[in-house]
């Protein structure tokens, strides 16, 4: 969940940990001044910086992203290819960088860093850019917008994906070459890889984004009138250069792209897109100067520094590094890449469950690219979601409401009172049966899917059911987070390869390489070296046993609901046994769902009989019941 909010620093974290380990094992992503690689290949016209790019430690002492004292010095090099230890997995040689490139139009045949710069977009691709600026839908086929969804559920298991699929399917290893000026050559022809778009910080740096929070509702709040036009999701135009950044955690204002000339002209190209960010409208930070202690950059940092919109981030009282993005997101253009055979994603869990999303993915996107999305939907046990969303939003302070108990009740008592006025007897079994497009008329309706709205984003038939109205069943794969836990990396690594058809690297028995899948591996499944579940926040207690059995038996009928609509997706055996399975626990817990009289009493104490459903009519007034507040923007402040 959120890039553009707290979650992001749940999401950062983690992300953090597994990109610096996924690439480099480097300690410390703050640096002030440039790689001493990095210098040496803005002087050396003829350097192949992707062979060069590793050392760390700046002589400023920069900071870790977390506020960590500044990693201890390594001797250099420390390691020369990034990439290095993620391939070869069948045994073959990552190519060196000169071997790449060359089939996208102006794409020089070997790497060099000086050229990966603006003036190089401007002049090679002044066509797309004109494009652009005439018309946003133009940006369908001049970038590579997203069409590798994951866009439902929070807490079920997204991060974790995130980091499997950004690693498994980088085209890094997919075209075994870290060089991206070789991803459109003929080393990597006939394969398909994805990547994440990237966000800049005021402070320059790159960093890949899970979740662009872009078609949701919090999104179009935040940048009024312009967050539906697609040159919001797109971005400023970068150079695919660009993309290894992030990996190198370079600062921007350290890069070769970057000097201060050409990234005023880069900006001034975005018109009235994107404002001119931060550190480049105000005073950049000279070379050397230390980020703040945790690496924050407050508003007051630089004079003449405006954020966008001014409130953002100081009005929340954090310093959360996200919200003073100097852009948001931006995607690559597709004459960078190899036609079709590039994707990026968007991995916002918030979609699935709010009104607008589905629907505005559709609408921007046009029929075309519509067809090409696919969505991973990540489900889990509803009641240990809503309790692990309960929890971390407790832990950031978000939810002021300590009692897991009372927060559910008084949504559903808010979900209630939307539904009062529906004509429709929708119980879960209806909504199966209807229209989707009433669906979305109906319970859609209710609740945005945002943050907070734990019960809303559990009753994942109606969400499932909306987003039939919009897309084929086809498109759809769902995973429950129960047997993502089973899963091995290398099983994971299958599924999704079938889905999405990129391109998985395999050894010679036709297996994920094991250096692949130890970044899918999790629980149980991980052998030596694999990767753990990865929690991004601590979900401290447990539920009360009579609150988990009636909220049990208040989702069983929704579970059962969503048997009907997974069917018809793809490969939708496992999601259709793990349901039945539930069935099964529910029924043998007793009292259909593990609910007794006793339990249902106890927990309608706080106001609401959870016996009912929301779209039922309560057997009593749900006398003293608290409306809750409403949900807030989990999406990030827009650029
Ligand atoms: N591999 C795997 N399989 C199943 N479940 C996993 C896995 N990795 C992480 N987790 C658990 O998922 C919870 C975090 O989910 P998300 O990453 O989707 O959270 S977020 O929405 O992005 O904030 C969080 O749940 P809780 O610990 O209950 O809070 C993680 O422990």
């Amino acid at each position: 969940m959120r890039e553009e909010n707290p979650m992001v620093r749940g999401l950062a974290l983690a992300m953090g940990l597994g990109v610096v380990t996924f690439m480099l094992g480097w300690s410390s992503v703050y640096e002030a001044r440039p790689t001493p690689q990095l210098a040496r290949a803005a002087r050396a016209p003829d350097a192949a910086p992707s062979t060069g790019l590793a050392a760390r430690a700046p002589a400023d002492g920069g900071r870790r992203k977390d506020g960590a004292a500044p990693a201890p010095t390594r001797s250099q090099p420390v390691e020369t290819l990034p990439f290095a230890r993620v391939a070869p997995p069948d045994g073959g040689a990552l190519q060196p960088a000169a071997a790449g490139g060359g089939a996208a139009r102006g794409v020089p045949a070997a790497a060099d860093w000086r050229e990966c710069g603006h003036e190089r977009l401007r002049t090679h691709y002044a066509r797309e850019l004109a494009a652009e600026a005439a018309s946003p839908e133009a940006l369908r086929t001049t970038r590579v917008l997203p069409t590798l969804f994951v866009p439902c559920c929070p807490k079920a298991g997204t991060t974790f994906l995130n980091l499997c699929v950004a690693r498994a399917f980088h085209p890094a290893v997919v075209c075994r070459n870290p060089d991206p000026h070789a991803w459109a050559g003929p080393a990597c022809a006939n394969r398909s890889f994805v990547l994440g778009g990237v966000r800049a910080n005021p402070a320059g740096l790159f960093h890949e984004v899970k979740e662009p929070f872009y078609f949701n509702k919090e999104t179009a709040k935040a940048v009024p009138g312009a967050a539906r036009d697609l040159a919001v999701l797109a971005g400023p135009p970068l150079p695919l250069c660009t993309w290894w950044l992030p990996r190198m955690g370079a600062p921007l204002h350290a890069s070769p792209i970057n000097s201060e000339r050409k990234t005023r002209a880069f900006w001034n190209a975005l018109g009235a897109r994107v404002r001119v960010p931060c550190n480049l409208s105000g005073t950049p930070p000279p070379h050397g100067t230390r980020p703040p202690a945790a690496g924050y950059f407050p508003p007051s940092a630089w004079p003449g520094c405006r954020l966008n919109p001014p409130d953002v981030g100081g009005a929340r009282g954090r310093s959360d590094f996200v919200d003073y993005v100097a852009f948001k997101v931006a995607f690559p253009l597709a004459a960078e890449l190899p036609a079709g055979r590039a994707r990026t994603y968007d991995m916002t869990p918030n979609y699935l469950c709010s009104s607008h999303a589905m629907r505005l993915v559709r609408e921007r996107y046009g029929p075309q690219l519509a067809a090409r999305a696919r969505f991973i939907v990540m489900l889990r046990e509803p009641v240990s979601r809503a309790f692990s969303e309960f929890s971390m939003f407790r832990t950031w302070g978000w939810e002021k409401v300590a009692d897991f108990g009372e927060a559910v009740s008084a949504e559903i008592a808010a979900l209630r009172q939307c539904l009062r006025n529906d004509t429709l007897l929708l119980r879960p079994l209806t909504i199966a049966a209807m229209p989707p497009a009433d669906v979305v008329q109906s319970v859609m309706r209710c609740g945005s899917g945002d943050a907070r709205q734990y019960v809303r984003n559990s009753l994942y038939e109606s969400c499932v059911a909306g987003a039939y109205a919009h897309f084929e069943r086809s498109q759809f794969m769902f995973i429950f987070a129960e047997d993502l836990r089973e899963m091995s990396g290398g099983q994971l690594m299958l599924k999704i390869e079938a889905f999405t058809r990129l391109t998985l690297v395999k050894d010679a028995a036709g297996q994920p390489a094991p250096s692949l899948a130890g970044r899918c591996d999790t629980g149980a499944a991980s052998g030596p070296g694999g990767t753990r579940a990865l929690p991004n926040h601590q979900t401290r207690g447990r539920i009360p046993p009579p609150l988990k059995a009636a909220l049990r038996r208040f989702f069983a009928p929704s579970r059962a609901a969503l048997a009907s609509l997974v069917r018809g997706s793809f490969d939708d055996a496992q999601p259709l046994a793990r349901l039945e399975a539930f069935a099964r626990d529910d029924a043998g817990a007793g009292g259909g769902a593990g609910g007794t009289a006793g339990d249902v009493r106890d927990v309608a104490s706080f106001g609401v009989d959870l016996s009912v459903r929301p779209w039922e009519r309560p057997r009593s007034a749900p006398a003293g019941a608290r409306r809750p507040p409403r949900a807030r923007a989990r999406a990030a402040p827009a650029v």
